[in-house]
């Protein structure tokens, strides 16, 4: 590897960490570098300073990514490492995805202190989420249950479930086990009974699409498998745009060569749900989730998109 210093940006939270320390982790093991070819730079994003209010409700686009490309596309930067998930379906101009790590856990975790599941919680027990994802879903299969925003990083949820702020709450798996605290999960939430958000548990490596020493370094940590995956399903999300104020949901599994996608949008009640599943070809990945998204418009979900964007 060359002599130059490969900067890496990401978010200050404790997950966001994990996530850049495991990229350069795998650079310095695909590259035999030593720690010091490699700077981690922290950025504070609109997303980490919003702190009191439900972040669907501030809308805008990419509030977790927006300062960290900023300083990629200003030289500041090479390397900016995201969770997939919060990143927008369009990418700023000059910028792109140079690589998709492998995917960790994709199911959501239900989180008690008292109780094992969702299903055992008690009769009008409150869940804490501020996600319309999974509180349409959580709605959806226990309409007894009141909802109450839920915000912060992994550590302060957590911390709100100790005060009894709520009964329960969900995380995603990945997270969890990414910061080493697996053992936090009372019970893995199976994807037939909640269904991820699109590109969850992946961690995507983005870079400008002119850096071609970059696009190079990150190329062997790439795992195409993921990449077919979180292809589809962003690909779904793009044709619905998803803005953060609907509830959209999505899920492309890999089997051999074929790719079989669910996906689904709510009412933000989950008292109405429309689901697709489409199968085929991985090559096809991006074309799966584009017929996915004009098929699920066609049996109605357009009244829940229209519904979020007024
Ligand atoms: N929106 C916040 C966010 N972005 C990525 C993750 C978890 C890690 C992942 O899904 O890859 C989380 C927290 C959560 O949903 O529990």
């Amino acid at each position: 590897m060359q002599a130059r210093i490969l900067r890496i940006g990401t978010r200050g939270s404790p997950l966001a960490l994990a996530q850049a320390h495991e990229v350069r982790g795998r650079l310095m093991q695909a590259h035999r570098a030593s720690e010091e070819a490699f700077e981690i730079r922290i950025y504070k994003t609109t997303g980490d300073m919003i702190l009191d209010r439900p972040l669907a409700e501030v809308g805008g686009k990419g509030l977790f990514t927006k300062e960290i490309e900023e300083a990629l596309l200003s030289g500041e930067i090479d390397l900016a490492v995201h969770s997939m998930k919060d990143m927008q379906t369009l990418l700023p101009d000059g910028l792109g995805i140079g690589a998709v790590l492998e995917r960790e856990d994709v199911r959501d975790a239900f989180i008690s202190l008292a109780h094992r599941t969702l299903a055992e919680l008690p009769k009008g027990a409150v869940v804490g989420t501020s996600s319309l994802r999974r509180q349409a879903q959580v709605k959806r299969l226990r309409p007894d249950l009141e909802v109450v925003g839920f915000r912060g990083n992994v550590q302060t949820r957590l911390k709100k479930l100790a005060n009894g702020v709520a009964d329960a709450t969900m995380l995603a798996c990945a997270g969890l086990k990414r910061l080493g605290m697996a053992d936090r999960i009372t019970s893995p939430i199976e994807t037939a009974d909640m269904l991820p958000a699109v590109a969850q548990g992946a961690i995507a490596i983005e870079i400008r699409l002119d850096d071609e020493d970059a696009a190079r370094l990150i190329a062997p940590l790439n795992h195409e498998p993921t990449a077919f995956c979180v292809t589809a399903e962003r690909a779904f999300l793009t044709r619905l745009e998803g803005s953060c104020r609907t509830p959209i949901a999505g899920l492309a599994e890999l089997d051999g060569d074929t790719l079989a996608f669910r996906g689904m949008t709510f009412s933000p009640d989950g008292a109405e749900c429309f689901e697709i599943a489409r199968a085929g070809p991985a090559a096809d990945a991006h074309r799966l989730g584009l017929e996915a998204a004009d098929a699920i418009l066609k049996l109605g979900a357009h009244a829940h998109l229209e519904r979020a964007h007024p």
